[in-house]
């Protein structure tokens, strides 16, 4: 089987918490609320999304067989030599469809702190280190705890309110990009102000024209 990957990629995590830190992206492919085709994109759950995870043709992508395959294409990705720091963000795509235990300690083995995004529909196995779900309304959420709740805002039929009561560390809200982007942005801001659980997030590797 193996695991299918995009494109691997080091950069600095542009969203969230860890905003402004050096990370190795491993983008895995396919994703279970949206096929990647535009013609799909209208009747899909998540209709929204701003990826490509469509095969494995990225720069660094490919199909790689075992756990410890994979680790060292992401470790090829590192910059250097040194562990101190090294940090692998995995996503996709929902990373979760593939991402396994035995990938995660092939991934410390190489010295990575694991960070994940997911959209919460399916269990995450142990060991990850840093958890980031971020809820598709329309799609049955499983995960209720975890490192950082980051929801896209606004999306239509779902309220921040709702997911307040579940067990994260830090509760963010992130503008949806599109066509609405500047909108959606002022909204977002307005709605942190008069709602303190929420901080907002920027996806800043946009801004700054990096990948
Ligand atoms: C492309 S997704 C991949 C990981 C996973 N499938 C998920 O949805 O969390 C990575 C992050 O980008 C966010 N995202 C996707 N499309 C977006 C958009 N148009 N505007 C803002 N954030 C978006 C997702 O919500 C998620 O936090
Ligand atoms: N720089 C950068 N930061 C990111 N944070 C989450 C991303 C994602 O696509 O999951 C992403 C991404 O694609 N690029
Ligand atoms: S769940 Fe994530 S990867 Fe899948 S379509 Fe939505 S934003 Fe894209
Ligand atoms: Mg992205």
């Amino acid at each position: 089987m193996g695991y299918l990957v995009k494109e691997i990629f080091y950069t600095l995590q542009g969203e969230g918490s860890h905003a402004g830190r050096p990370a190795v992206f491993c983008r895995m492919s396919r994703c279970n609320l949206w096929t990647g085709y535009e013609k799909d994109r209208h009747r899909a759950i998540c209709t929204f999304c701003d990826t490509d995870f469509v095969g494995t043709d990225g720069v660094g992508g490919g199909r790689f067989a075992t756990a410890d395959e994979l680790a060292d294409a992401v470790a090829r990705a590192w910059p250097s030599e040194e562990r101190a720091h090294r940090f692998v963000v995995c996503t996709g795509g929902e990373p979760l469809l593939q991402l396994d235990e035995e990938a995660v300690e092939a991934l410390h083995k190489q010295g990575f702190e694991v960070a994940v995004e997911t959209n919460g529909t399916r269990v995450p196995p142990e060991g990850i280190d840093w958890l980031c779900v971020s809820p598709k309304i329309g799609s049955k959420l499983v995960v209720d705890q975890g490192d950082e709740l980051k929801l896209v805002y606004p999306q239509p039929g779902g309220s921040p309110e709702s997911f307040e009561h579940l067990d994260f560390s830090v509760f963010r809200l992130q503008p949806m990009d599109g066509p609405e982007l500047e909108a959606n942005t002022r909204e977002t801001v307005e709605y942190c102000l008069k709602n303190p659980h929420w901080r907002l997030s920027l996806q800043t590797h946009k801004y700054l024209g990096i990948q």
